[in-house]
């Protein structure tokens, strides 16, 4: 029987010393002009940001959003088996979920990846086919760190509590596998903290580190579980570190994921 994913990804955080999610949102008017030339230039900028960072990585997370072409799917598909070659887990944040045969196709891609973001919006059969599958990782949308948030995700239930907390609860009730976690932003740290009190056993992957200014120790504090798994992802502050720097980007980029490795570091293990 395959690995369950969490155990992989504690063996990884443990292997490099790392909670860091390096987010491979590798947009194309933002890669380095030279690699314009390339048959894939995503495929090109990413296998030196791996490259670059790989040692500090406790998973990789494209985002589906930047390889939605015939070339970036290619590029996304040599990126995952790179990553893979370093023996670095992919999670990849599509925020899926559909109905019923819609999401049983969406979840083929668990056959090339380790792990993905669902979207809890359409219920539990539209995650049905994910959760099935006891391998991978599954992590579902809780508390997102964009400013609209607020729209639905803290609105009042009749049956008490918001409603992010009722997809906290849920989550709990789905993870029959020990294979679901949150994405809980670290944009809000009061509620990363409350939801982390209602749901101790649930890893979290927490965004909005680094670009979106969260709270780096609240991420650690709050978003790993007691045994110390779960990501702090960062994007754009690692991958874009040395956009200005010509053919020195991936070794800003290396620099980049140390330091955050480091700061969130300090954090680790403080309890
Ligand atoms: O609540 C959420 C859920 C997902 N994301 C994704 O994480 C990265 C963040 O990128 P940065 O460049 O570090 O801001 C991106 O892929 C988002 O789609 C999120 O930010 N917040």
């Amino acid at each position: 029987m395959a690995t369950a994913f969490f155990d992989r990804l504690a063996d990884r955080i443990a292997t490099v010393d790392s909670v860091v999610s390096v987010g491979l949102d590798s947009q194309l008017d933002r890669l380095p002009d030279h690699l314009a030339d390339h048959d894939l230039p995503q495929w090109a900028f990413n296998r030196r940001i791996i490259d670059a960072t790989h040692e500090h990585a406790a998973c990789y997370k494209p985002n589906a959003a930047f390889y939605e072409s015939a070339d970036g799917w290619r590029a996304l598909r040599e990126t995952i088996a790179y990553a893979h070659g370093k023996d670095v887990p992919v999670l990849l944040d599509a925020k899926r979920a559909d109905i019923g045969n819609t999401t049983r196709q969406y979840a083929e891609i668990l056959d090339e990846v380790d792990a993905i973001t669902v979207n809890p919006y359409m219920g539990q059969d539209s995650l049905q086919p994910f959760l099935d599958r006891a391998d991978k990782g599954v992590f579902v949308l809780c508390r997102t760190s964009n400013p609209g948030r607020t729209d639905f995700q803290g609105l009042d239930l009749d049956s008490g509590g918001t409603l992010y907390e009722r997809v906290a609860d849920r989550a709990v009730a789905w993870n029959e596998h020990n294979n679901v976690g949150l994405v809980v932003g670290a944009t809000g740290p009061d509620e990363l903290e409350a939801i982390r009190e209602q749901v101790p056993s649930l890893p979290f992957l927490v965004p909005g580190v680094g670009a979106q200014g969260g709270d780096a120790k609240a991420a650690v504090e709050h978003g790993l579980r007691d045994d110390g798994v779960g990501l702090v992802n960062s994007s754009r502050g690692i991958i874009f570190a040395g956009e200005d720097k010509g053919d020195d980007f991936a070794a800003a980029a290396g620099q980049s994921a140390k330091q955050l490795k480091q700061r969130l570091n300090q954090y680790r293990g403080d309890d």
